[in-house]
């Protein structure tokens, strides 16, 4: 783990599926605005200095193209990716559907039983169209071991505390170690 800027690095992939408002997220977080229309995304890396746990991090995150049930899972995903955020909206059921499916991949990829990862409910604001239920997210979390949080890209919600309950994530499952020994998250694929 690269600190020569003084900075301790940390990767964060993105996934979900197609129009969830994954880029928006991103956007958001970085550039602080958000981008009412529709452009699909091919990968695409940003970087944000953060500071989680008394600590200076270089994030960076990987803004995945939307999956369905037949994308391919494959390196790229894994290498070097200490967690993962995935992302569903509130207001599409199918997009909830993909969560256990990406997140079977991460899990039969990696060879792991238990990955750094926070499930989010995106489009918080459009809580009059909304098909998940808090209760049905919170179980599906539960069940995968995740934290769970529902945002806004577009109203500024919560965006900021998706990739801080992330590096959490990575923080619980870390192996204690010293400075000079310091090894990422379980998942991370090297
Ligand atoms: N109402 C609302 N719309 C949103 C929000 N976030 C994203 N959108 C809209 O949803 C559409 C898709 O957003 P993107 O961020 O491009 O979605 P994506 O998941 O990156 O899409 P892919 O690149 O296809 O995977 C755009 O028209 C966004 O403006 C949100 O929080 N609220």
């Amino acid at each position: 783990m690269s600190r020569s800027d003084g900075f301790k690095k940390r990767k964060i992939a993105v996934l979900g599926a197609r129009s969830v408002g994954k880029t928006s997220l991103v956007k958001q977080f970085v550039e602080n605005h958000f981008v009412d229309a529709y452009y699909p995304t091919i990968d695409n890396s940003v970087s944000k200095k953060v500071r989680h746990a008394g600590v200076e991090w270089d994030l960076e995150v990987f803004d995945t193209a939307g999956q369905d049930e037949f994308s391919i899972f494959n390196a790229k995903h894994a290498i070097g990716i200490h967690g993962y955020v995935l992302v569903y909206s509130i207001a599409a059921q199918g997009s909830f559907d993909m969560i256990q499916i990406i997140y079977d991949k991460i899990v039969d990829f990696c060879g792991l039983k238990d990955i750094p990862c926070i499930i989010v409910g995106s489009k918080l604001d459009l809580e009059e169209r909304r098909q998940i239920s808090s209760t049905t997210a919170r179980a599906l979390a539960e069940q995968c071991n995740s934290a769970w949080i529902e945002t806004s890209a577009k109203n500024n919600v919560n965006v900021g505390k998706v990739f801080e309950l992330c590096l959490a994530e990575i923080d619980k499952r870390a192996v204690p170690s010293s400075p000079a020994t310091e090894k990422p998250g379980s998942c991370a694929v090297m």
